[in-house]
């Protein structure tokens, strides 16, 4: 089987993964990066696509030449490939699901004790060597993570770790998912989105970008939050409109934001967010470390040796 990945530096961009388990399913060949230019040219007579968050459209796809039969996303989002399309064309697609659970849990759990703590503006001021006005440091705001509420926004996979870690810290967790659970945990409670977003301290979005939850958290929803909370975004910047969370965090009607996704990426340059000392924000690396990108060659070899074999797996098409 003839396979392509698009933008394989992306995944491998300190040269540390071991690729043996795809090279022996299939003949890969790696480009660095790839363009919308250049995408139709370099899966000819390929059978199969790798990509890792590269846009793959419509327009792109309905190209695509018949050999093609699977489009792999090389991670758990494919919010950048086109749906329709690849049906149209008879294409599978499938995902890699769970493969960076943990390190994602892990940022957004940072996120939130960095917030409780006011790191970054604890860093801040002392780098301005303010240290001659103490109460300055001890003014900013400090709070201790028990007893209060984490809202948990998509409880699959991360949704859950983050839970799991949350309630070890003393957290209360109230969950909105698309499809309601129930939990045997008496500090985990189902609620409305209406009552999560009123009643939590940190709100945590876990649930994938589809047409349904672009812009979820918009001006109307943001005005629910408690003037004190914060809201912390790992899984697509496009859940919230960024414009309205910009106005809410400039108008005090939250407290702080901690942000690993935006929209776009990477930011404008002129972004306000960038400016802002009660946010943080970090260049979509929640899935990044060494340990989950060889998890991921792992899971889509699978992917890849199931397809091959006729029973394909994490299909999301
Ligand atoms: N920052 C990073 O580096 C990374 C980011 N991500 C992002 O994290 C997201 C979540 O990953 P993961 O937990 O593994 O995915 P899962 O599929 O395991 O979980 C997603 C959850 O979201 C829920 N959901 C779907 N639609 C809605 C909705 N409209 N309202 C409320 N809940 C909804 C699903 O509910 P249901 O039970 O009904 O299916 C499911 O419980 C990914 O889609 C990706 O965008 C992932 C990896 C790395
Ligand atoms: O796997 C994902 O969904 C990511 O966001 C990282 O590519």
């Amino acid at each position: 089987m003839k396979t392509v990945f698009l933008n394989a530096v992306k995944l491998d961009f300190d040269n540390k993964l071991d690729f043996s388990q795809l090279a022996k399913l299939a003949a890969v060949t790696k480009y660095d990066s790839s363009n919308d230019q250049d995408i139709v040219a370099k899966v000819q007579d390929q059978n199969i696509v790798i990509t890792k968050e590269l846009p793959v459209s419509r327009e792109i796809i309905l190209q695509f030449p018949p050999s093609v039969k699977l489009i792999c996303e090389a991670g758990t989002g494919y919010n950048n490939i086109d749906m329709a399309a690849a049906r149209e064309k008879n294409i599978t697609v499938c995902n890699v699901p769970g493969y960076s659970t943990e390190a994602v849990a892990q940022l957004a759990i940072t996120s939130i004790l960095s917030l409780s703590s006011s790191l970054t503006q604890q860093q801040i001021m002392l780098k301005q060597k303010n240290y001659d006005n103490f109460t300055k440091h001890l003014m900013v705001s400090h709070v201790e993570l028990q007893n209060k509420a984490l809202g948990i926004i998509g409880s699959g996979s991360i949704g859950r770790q983050v839970m799991k870690v949350a309630l070890a810290l003393g957290m209360n967790i109230l969950v909105y998912n698309r499809t309601p659970k129930t939990w045997e945990s008496p500090n985990i409670k189902s609620v409305t989105l209406e009552e999560l977003l009123k009643q939590s301290d940190y709100v945590s979005l876990h649930c994938p970008l589809t047409p349904d939850t672009r812009h979820l958290i918009n001006k109307e929803r943001l005005s629910l939050m408690k003037p004190s909370a914060y809201i912390i975004n790992t899984s697509r910047g496009a859940l919230i409109k960024e414009p309205d969370l910009i106005e809410a965090l400039e108008a005090g009607k939250i407290a702080g934001a901690a942000l690993d996704v935006q929209d776009p990426e990477p930011p404008e340059l002129n972004n306000p967010l960038f400016t802002m000392n009660n946010v943080i924000l970090t260049p979509h690396i929640g899935w990044k470390p060494l340990e989950a990108r060889q998890r991921l060659i792992s899971l889509l070899a699978g992917n890849i040796a199931s397809f091959l074999d006729g029973k394909p797996i994490n299909v999301v098409s």
